[in-house]
């Protein structure tokens, strides 16, 4: 079995396309690789936040990505995980702008302008949007939520929800805040399978406002816990921003989000049917490629791992460290 080791904004998942594979696995096998590949103690090379299963697609895609979270959950949507699919699937067709089929829907990507020298970029479609309570498995007494108080889990921050279609709850927060623990409180409660309000669990994200149109967003993922960054998460924090502070933003501008492990730029768009999608543009870098036997990998045995580091990390860190500077 081969893999692709790769992070968009250092959110990483080993790509697995179903060709590669030399028999069929069984949703239940795939479920227990990413859990064994992923776990960040025992796992492959340090662990991944997920696995993006790749195979074929439907007619008028390029191919097909799920999403399966390191826990073995399966998501709709992963917005950094799609850019680098994107790349994935672009080398191996030839093709810089096509549709990629996803859960619910089939998403435009299209190759654009490095982020700087050595680190490509890819613009991806998110959408459907939804802010209705059965499409965000929300059970608040409420059938949307913008930008106000659920008092089981702060009586002094405000929230917002919304599916791109995968579920997000959202905060603006001071820079104290989000450099606290109250998201991962919030983030474990609300994914522990028991609670009542998101018994499906949610990814939870808070904004600290750097400016007009520049945002800093954290998120901790259902299925994961905290990442370096969530590209729906930022993508629907951008669309909250908009809808919660309209007043320093607007359609078609581009926002600048900065996270924990880069940096993404997004922009609102709204269709004649006013509901709305969100480019989500960003680095696709792939770090290594790996060979290993899946028998052993399902077994948590990577003895026999073949690891080959691509080169590209280090053009990535010279990014974050400019942009860390500003320049
Ligand atoms: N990291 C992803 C989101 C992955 C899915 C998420 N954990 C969920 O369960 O909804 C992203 O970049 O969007």
């Amino acid at each position: 079995m081969q893999l692709l080791k790769v992070h968009g904004s250092e959110n990483d998942f080993f790509i697995l396309d179903e060709e590669s594979l030399e028999q069929t696995i069984t949703d239940q096998e795939l479920r227990e690789l990413a859990r064994k590949l992923c776990d960040r103690k025992n796992g492959l090379h340090g662990g991944a936040d997920g696995v993006l299963y790749v195979t074929r697609g439907h007619e008028g895609t390029n191919g097909r990505m799920r999403v399966i979270n390191a826990d073995g959950s399966e998501a709709s949507m992963c917005g950094n995980g799609i850019r680098t699919v994107a790349r994935y699937l672009s080398e191996k067709t030839g093709r810089d702008d096509f549709k990629i089929q996803t859960m619910y829907a089939d998403l435009e990507v299209k190759r654009t302008e490095p982020f700087a020298a050595g680190v490509p970029a890819f613009a991806a479609e998110i959408s459907p949007v939804s802010f209705a309570a059965p499409d965000l498995g929300m059970h608040i007494g409420k059938e949307q939520l913008l930008n106000d108080y659920i008092p089981e889990l702060s009586t002094t921050i405000k929230f917002s929800a919304v599916a791109v279609p995968n579920p997000h709850l959202i905060a603006f927060v001071d820079h104290e805040t989000i450099s606290g623990d109250k998201l991962g409180e919030i983030g474990r409660y609300l994914n522990d399978g028991q609670n009542p309000l998101f018994p499906d669990g949610v990814n939870v994200s808070f904004i600290e406002i750097l400016g007009p149109n520049k945002l800093f967003v954290r998120t901790f993922e259902r299925g994961v816990g905290y990442t370096n960054a969530c590209g729906t998460g930022m993508s629907a924090s951008s669309l909250i921003y908009f809808l919660v502070h309209g007043e320093q933003t607007g359609l078609e501008q581009t926002i600048q989000v900065i996270n924990p492990g880069g940096m993404v730029k997004t922009i609102i768009h709204q269709k004649p049917d006013q509901s709305y999608w969100i480019s989500l543009i960003g680095n696709a870098t792939e770090t290594a490629t790996v060979e290993l036997p899946i028998t052993e990998a399902l077994a948590g045995d990577f003895t026999h791992v073949v690891w080959t580091d691509t080169g590209e990390q280090t053009a990535y860190k010279q990014f974050v460290t400019a942009l860390k500077e500003g320049k």
